[in-house]
């Protein structure tokens, strides 16, 4: 395979591969991740397996050990932006409160 990219049309998103026969659709059975965040094939990133349960242990912790407010009664703006991480047009800006039953185990981290 050369290379890789995401068709994202309006509604679904479809794989696809560019070969020395040209572009076609993605027939592999890897369809673990819609974006390709760690590469893919023999130099893809060794650090995946790390790298995804250290992103569910960080957010989980977000999640049960803070409490999140919005700065201001105004809703959260979740215009997308262009790029290829999907940035939003707006950075988010929130307050968070650890909650105080957690403070032991946060100190602990
Ligand atoms: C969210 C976290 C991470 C993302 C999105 C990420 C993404 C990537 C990508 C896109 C590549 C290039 C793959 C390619 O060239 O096709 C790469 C390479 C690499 N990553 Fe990661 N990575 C992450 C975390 C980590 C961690 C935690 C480690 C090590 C503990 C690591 C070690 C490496 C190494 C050593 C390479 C070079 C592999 C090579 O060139 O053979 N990465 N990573």
């Amino acid at each position: 395979m050369l290379g890789a990219f995401i068709d994202i049309p309006r509604c679904g998103r479809t794989l696809k591969v560019l070969d020395q026969r040209g572009l076609k659709d993605w027939n592999g059975e890897v369809e673990a991740y819609n974006f390709i965040p760690f590469g893919r094939g023999r130099r893809s990133c060794p650090g995946a397996g790390l790298a995804n349960r250290v992103m569910g242990l960080a957010l989980a912790t977000l999640i049960q050990c803070f409490e999140w407010e919005r700065i201001s009664e105004e809703e959260v703006d979740l215009t997308e932006g262009t790029g290829l991480i999907m940035p939003k047009v707006k950075p988010l800006e929130a307050m968070c409160k650890a909650r105080e039953c957690m403070l032991n185990v946060l100190s602990k981290l």
